[in-house]
């Protein structure tokens, strides 16, 4: 064996990018890696904001995800959907490990770098209420925190201007022959659909015969394994927030750990668990 360092250039790795794309250009990486910018000298501060960051980015391809899985279920083709809802719930799996990283930060190490944050929250998210309101969980008082972002706002009004995921699948049973009551006529999305008995009994005859109706069930299916993620990012982020806040008051203004448990009540798709009950 030689002692001379290997020179993987010798089986022709390039070299020389003069004038070629790279690696770091194809990413943008001189952009994403000069936005980590902490405002104290507190040693977690970087884990705090690349988690978040990278959260985000997590954030943006579920979003994609959804976005296309929702134009998949109204076009009718839902075979595609199935792969789009598992990618983002898989997002769910790897954002709920992430917490992991995070919960290696003791309180006092948050304390240190906490006033520094002033009223900014990731109650402020909009990508996170994006996801929320694409899935179906439309609160219109979620648009408050930003109002002094004109663009934000026009994204989000957009996608309360067009049913949600929840709502496609209700509006599919309609056009597969089911009787879907009031939500049959609905017209405008922004406002919160109410539940409904006789979107219950649909998906009850869905869970009934599954092989008769194998496409609704199994997009049913992918629909609660997204919620059972989702469920549990909240739970985690609860849990992260007890353990190093207490049940001081969030720096967004909420009442903090109180708000986050209120928010564990929130279901996207309420007949899909209620469902359950009749089988
Ligand atoms: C030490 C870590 C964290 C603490 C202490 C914390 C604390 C809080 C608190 C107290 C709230 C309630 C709103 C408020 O009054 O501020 C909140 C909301 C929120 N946080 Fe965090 N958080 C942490 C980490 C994270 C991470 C890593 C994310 C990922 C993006 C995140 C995303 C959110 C979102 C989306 C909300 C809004 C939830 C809703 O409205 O249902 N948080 N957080
Ligand atoms: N709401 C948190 C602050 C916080 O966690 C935060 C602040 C700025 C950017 C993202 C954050 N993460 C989640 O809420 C707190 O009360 O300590």
């Amino acid at each position: 064996m030689s002692d001379k360092p290997y020179d993987p250039s010798a089986e022709g790795a390039q070299m020389s990018f003069r004038g070629r794309m790279s690696y770091g250009d194809y990413l943008r990486l001189d952009k994403v890696l000069d936005a980590q910018e902490p405002l104290s000298a507190a040693h977690d501060e970087m884990l705090f904001i690349i988690q978040h960051q990278t959260s985000e980015l997590w954030m943006k391809l579920a979003l994609h995800e959804l976005r296309s899985a929702i134009a998949c279920v109204r076009r009718g083709e839902v075979r595609p959907c199935f792969k789009m809802l598992t990618r983002v719930a898989r997002i769910f799996e790897q954002l709920n490990s992430a917490w992991d990283v995070l919960r290696t930060m003791t309180p006092s190490e948050y304390t240190e770098f906490r006033d520094s944050l002033g009223q900014s929250s990731g109650f402020q998210s909009w990508q996170y209420r994006a996801i929320e309101f694409l899935a179906g969980n439309r609160n219109l008082a979620m648009l408050g925190p930003h109002n002094h972002r004109p663009d934000v706002v026009a994204k989000l009004e957009e996608i309360l201007s067009q049913p949600s995921l929840y709502d496609e699948a209700i509006l599919l049973l309609g056009r597969s022959g089911f009787d879907i009551g009031a939500d049959g006529r609905r017209t405008d999305w922004r406002e919160t659909r109410t539940e409904s008995e006789a979107v219950l009994e649909a998906w009850r005859a869905v869970y009934h015969e599954p092989n008769r109706y194998w496409e609704l069930y199994e997009l049913a299916e992918k629909l609660v394994d997204f919620e059972d993620y989702f469920r549990r990012w909240r739970f985690n982020h609860v849990t992260t927030v007890e353990r190093v806040i207490g049940l001081k008051r969030g720096t967004g203004g909420t009442g903090g750990v109180s708000y986050l448990k209120r928010m564990l009540e929130v279901e996207l798709f309420p007949e899909l668990w209620k469902v359950r009950t009749r089988l």
